[in-house]
């Protein structure tokens, strides 16, 4: 198993006020699968995938990622583990504004230590269909291009799973198309496991699975 949520409590306070977003969230992903998410606005999408990243913490339960349990670790081991093993994709590309394609490319190989950078970040922005524009800013990208800018910096270091939220969320319906294309055929190839986040049933068909996150529960479609 890739992913395993076990028993997961998550809720946020708001002055006097208890938000719970998660009571006892069970959850299970194999290696290489591709799950999508769906839900209302403000079921916890975005929580659930922060929780999996293990940049906000749970009240309870533990997520365990590729046998290495979240608990075990200390902060800077899950900082470590989370550049190592998992991919972002997000709606608002999240580039860094000064670097160019390839360095941006490149950065997530560079905070791994993974040799070859450079190479592995021009092959990874030919498959993109970008090796024209290498040295482009990302304000001198167009939003389809920066998001494939995004898919190959997400895939570089080989995370074990990409977390990709609206990743066509910005773009147009002919781009966005074009941007999931690559994102599938990228993680087909590498075998990567896939958790997307979407408002889209177009781009939740996709997956080979979809589920509901309803009230705290994630139900299958
Ligand atoms: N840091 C926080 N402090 C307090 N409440 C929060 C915090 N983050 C999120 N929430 C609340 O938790 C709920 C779930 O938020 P989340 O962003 O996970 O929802 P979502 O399903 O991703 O929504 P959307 O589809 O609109 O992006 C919302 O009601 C939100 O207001």
């Amino acid at each position: 198993m890739m992913l395993k949520i076990k028993s997961l409590k998550k809720s946020y306070s708001q002055g006097l006020e208890t938000i719970d977003i998660f009571q006892d969230l069970n959850f299970q992903v194999q290696k290489a699968q591709t799950v999508a998410i769906m839900g209302k606005s403000g079921s916890g999408k975005s929580t659930l995938l922060s929780l999996i990243s293990g940049i906000i913490k749970p009240n309870n339960g533990d997520i365990v990622l590729d046998k290495v349990s979240y608990k075990d670790l200390k902060e800077s081991q899950l900082n470590d583990f989370r550049a190592s093993n998992i991919g972002f994709v997000f709606q608002n590309f999240h580039l860094v504004s000064y670097l160019n394609a390839l360095e941006n490319v490149m950065l997530p190989a560079k905070v791994c230590g993974i040799s070859n950078p450079k190479e592995k970040a021009i092959e990874l922005l030919k498959d993109v269909g970008l090796e024209h524009r290498l040295n482009h800013l990302p304000s001198q990208l167009s939003g389809g291009e920066k998001q494939r800018v995004a898919i190959a910096r997400a895939l570089i270091h080989n995370p074990k799973i990409i977390l990709a939220d609206e990743p066509s969320g910005n773009l147009d319906e002919e781009t966005g198309i074009a941007v999931m294309d690559k994102l599938f055929e990228l993680i087909k190839k590498n075998n990567t496991t896939l958790i997307l986040v979407t408002h889209s049933k177009d781009v939740a068909k996709r997956c080979e699975e979809t589920y509901e996150l309803v009230l705290g529960d994630l139900t299958k479609c």
